[in-house]
């Protein structure tokens, strides 16, 4: 592994102007508790934001709730465009948006430059086009008929996670506003400024006021979200436990969900695989954004023949990865997000050792300032170690050797999870026959951890309810309501 020397890019203003948006505005709760926004690469805290007390939370509901039905009466076509022109100024700003990213995540702005903004607007675009064509349909009965209509919920909370901040807000917001539902939006509290610039940049693209909120704050901020009675739908991205207490409590007033959850998700080598591609599958879904994707495939199952190269491959291509700063354009492994990760997934580092399975490379705290480890190769892990069954959210990878098809299928399967999983080999039949064995919602052949706005995206068992992105959203942000029309006398016995 390398180190960076070049010169890192400007550092955009981190300091918003308020540190909520509600009604098309910046925000201020001057009694709200501090909320310091931390810089990954080096501790230091670039924004001070506050966590919203109760009023600002009734504040941003109530503006939700009263812009939701003029929203709604705006025809798809009209409320498509100004999603669509949301998209646009967030190309046109993405430079900065991406170096925001990068300071508030610590992920290097070379990822942050392609995959976080840009698939935000992709969500921007995708569902602005689609909000014209979203309809119920005519059953013609003889001369009577049935047509359903697709109405909006209401007023929807969305809940994000800290690893991808812009995506996840654009990726609940897109939908929720498209099929003509107001929304809440409160970020994680560990990466709390792009949110912010979303709001922002709606409300320049022409959203009314009230239709997009966002409010800052911790799990209290968002467990009165999701307990109110104005509230028509949840959508999480998180974890498990937190799904379990959102879902929970949203089923107290039988509210809508989404639950975009954890992972301990499959990869499965086999023999035939093209080498190369394995490994940079492997990396992809274990080094990306320092190991913190909810969908990462960490526990990669190789089949015997492959073992000796790929492990060898795969340690040759971790050499190059550029460790640094993250604003250096040329750093490709960053910090993780806060020393309470670092510290968690070292943990899981020093669990993996004392429970027998090899360290081939990395897994060490990095003596530099910020919160950065060199990513970790496991290699002799077995299904029952506490790296082979729990979720990390770190860059620790851990290989399991296998012998036969039927194997690897039982073993992939044996987990609560069931995110994602993925395929390497040359065999595209038994690429189509394992992936349709897979317990997963979120499935890769020979590629991994791509999801373009077009595919579902979204877990079984315990990773999740409910999908996101692709037309399938549209159902998840909507329900339907019919109406039988009767065309002739009515007839009754009495
Ligand atoms: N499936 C997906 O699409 C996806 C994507 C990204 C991350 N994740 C998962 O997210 C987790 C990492 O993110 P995290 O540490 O921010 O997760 P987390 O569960 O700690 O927090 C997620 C969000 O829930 C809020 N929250 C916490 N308690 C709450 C409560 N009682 N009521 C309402 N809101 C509450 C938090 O403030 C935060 O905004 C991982 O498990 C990862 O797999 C899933
Ligand atoms: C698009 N990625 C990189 C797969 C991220 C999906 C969201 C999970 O953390």
């Amino acid at each position: 592994m390398s180190e960076t020397a070049k010169s890192p890019l400007e550092r955009p203003r981190t300091q918003p102007e308020g540190s909520h948006h509600i009604d098309g505005a910046y925000v201020a709760d001057a009694g709200g508790r501090p909320l310091p926004v931390i810089y990954p690469a080096d501790g230091s805290t670039i924004a001070t934001l506050e966590h919203a007390g109760p009023d600002l939370v009734e504040q941003a509901l109530a503006a939700a709730s009263r812009a939701q039905p003029a929203w709604a009466a705006m025809t798809g076509t009209e409320r498509g465009r100004i999603l669509r022109r949301a998209a646009e100024i967030i190309r046109e700003r993405n430079d900065e948006l991406s170096r925001l990213e990068t300071m508030d995540t610590g992920k290097p702005y070379q990822e942050t430059v392609v995959a976080d903004a840009t698939s935000g607007a992709d969500a921007l675009e995708y569902f602005g086009g689609l909000a014209a064509s979203i309809t119920g349909e005519h059953v013609q009965l003889g001369d009577d008929f049935v047509y359903s209509v697709r109405q909006p919920l209401g007023v929807c909370v969305g809940i994000g996670a800290w690893n991808y901040p812009m995506q996840i807000a654009c990726w609940k917001a897109a939908p929720a506003l498209a099929c003509g539902n107001t929304m809440v939006f409160k970020p994680s509290e560990t990466t709390p400024l792009s949110a912010l610039k979303l709001a922002e940049i709606l409300t320049e693209a022409g959203l009314p006021d009230g239709v997009f909120n966002v409010v800052q704050g911790d799990g209290a901020v968002g467990s009165a979200l999701v307990g109110d009675p104005r509230v028509a739908k949840v959508s999480l991205t998180g974890s498990v436990p937190t799904g379990r207490k959102v879902y929970a409590a949203a089923a107290e007033g039988i509210r809508h969900v989404t639950m975009e959850l954890g992972g301990k998700s499959p990869m499965l080598i086999f023999d035939d695989a093209d080498l190369d591609d394995a490994v940079g599958g492997a990396i992809l879904g274990n080094f990306y954004s320092s190991g913190q994707i909810c969908s990462n495939g960490t526990r990669v199952f190789v089949q015997k023949g492959i073992l000796p190269a790929f492990l060898d491959r795969l340690a040759e291509r971790l050499g190059h990865a550029v460790i640094g700063d993250p604003l250096d354009p040329t750093t490709s492994f960053g910090p993780l997000v806060s020393q309470a990760q670092l510290d968690q997934v070292l943990g899981f580092v020093q669990a993996g050792r004392d429970e027998g399975a090899r360290l081939v490379t990395g897994g060490e705290r990095l003596d530099r300032e910020g919160f950065y480890m060199s990513p970790a190769v496991f290699a002799d892990v077995t299904d029952e170690m506490t790296i082979a069954r729990e979720e990390i959210f770190g860059p620790v990878l851990s290989v399991l050797s296998f012998e036969t098809e039927e194997e690897a299928i039982a073993r992939a399967n044996a987990t609560p999870y069931g995110l994602a999983a993925g395929v390497f080999t040359r065999d595209l039949r038994r690429g189509h026959r394992v992936i349709g064995k897979l317990d997963a919602g979120s499935c890769f052949i020979n590629a991994y951890n791509l999801t373009p706005v077009e595919a579902p995206f979204g877990g079984v068992k315990l990773s999740g309810v409910g999908r996101e992105n692709s037309r399938a959203a549209i159902e998840h942000y909507t329900q339907l309501k019919s109406v039988y029309v009767g065309m002739g006398p009515v007839e009754a016995p009495y």
